[in-house]
């Protein structure tokens, strides 16, 4: 069941999108997504590293296709004020409804809550999930190479770029890699899951993180579950790390947080 997960995932948001198209035509989503809005910096963010050496990207995460409900009874806010006062340096927030129980309403109330940037983590397969982006109040969006041809990545990116949003491109090999190039990504993120099987490697972001240099910022996602892993990853040369299930499953994810940036 799991080989075919992304087709699935994007075959359900060619049906939300045009669902959403007959609720609210474009030109008109577009008019909205072009109001001024504040955007929190993500890139400057994470393009150093802070004190800590290590910015970690906290993700708030009901569910997922590979362990179905995580913490069904999540308050976005509560976690959010959390994840900062542990010293998160950035939010993810899943807004897919079918397959992660996320909303745009976790968003819109995650962010309200703190100061931090906040990434929309999505499957995006058209422009109007851009406009959507923007009217929601993401300071970056996720572009994932595999889902996308290298001409909808450069205008996705184009469009995100004229909202004021940021970009994380994700991908999952190194041929991905090099379109994520191609397209002048400058913030990559390398991820350890095998769609395919659902596992997660390590070992993956650390093979491909010292093929990045400045202006290029690497993120490790997905499968960190301590502070060895982190510390697997910096001797790789990679600063940033997007993690969801570790955290939202922990106790304390602010003490949790703190551990993982070593204090
Ligand atoms: O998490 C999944 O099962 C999943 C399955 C198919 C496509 C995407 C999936 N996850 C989205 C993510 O990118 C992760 O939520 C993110 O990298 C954090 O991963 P983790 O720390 O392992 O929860």
């Amino acid at each position: 069941m799991t080989t075919d997960i992304l087709s699935r995932i994007v075959e359900q948001k060619r049906l939300e999108v045009s669902r959403a198209r007959e609720r609210l035509p474009e030109t008109e989503l577009r008019r909205l997504a072009a109001a001024p809005r504040k955007r929190r910096p993500f890139y400057d963010v994470l393009a150093s590293a802070g004190p800590s050496g290590v910015n970690i990207i906290a993700e708030i995460k009901r569910a997922s296709p590979s362990k179905g409900v995580i913490r069904s009874r999540l308050d976005p806010s509560l976690y959010a004020r959390q994840y900062e006062d542990g010293g998160a340096d950035a939010l993810s927030v899943l807004t897919d409804a079918s397959f992660f129980h996320g909303s745009p309403a976790d968003l819109a109330q995650a962010r309200s809550a703190v100061r931090l940037p906040v990434l929309r983590k999505d499957f995006i397969i058209d422009a109007y999930q851009i406009f959507e982006s923007a009217v929601m109040g993401a300071d970056a969006i996720l572009l994932i190479v595999r889902i996308l041809s290298p001409e909808q990545l450069r205008e996705y990116m184009a469009l995100a770029k004229d909202s004021g949003m940021d970009v994380l491109v994700e991908i999952h090999s190194t041929s991905e890699l090099e379109t994520a190039v191609e397209a002048d990504a400058r913030l990559i993120g390398i991820n350890n899951r095998n769609l395919e099987t659902f596992d997660t490697d390590v070992g993956r972001a650390s093979a491909m993180g010292g093929m990045l240099g400045p202006p290029r910022v690497a993120v490790a996602e997905s499968g960190i579950r301590n502070r060895k892993d982190i510390e697997r990853l910096t001797a790789a040369g990679i600063f940033n790390f997007l993690i969801g299930e570790s955290i939202v499953r922990s106790a304390d994810p602010a003490r949790f947080i703190r551990s993982l940036k070593g204090y």
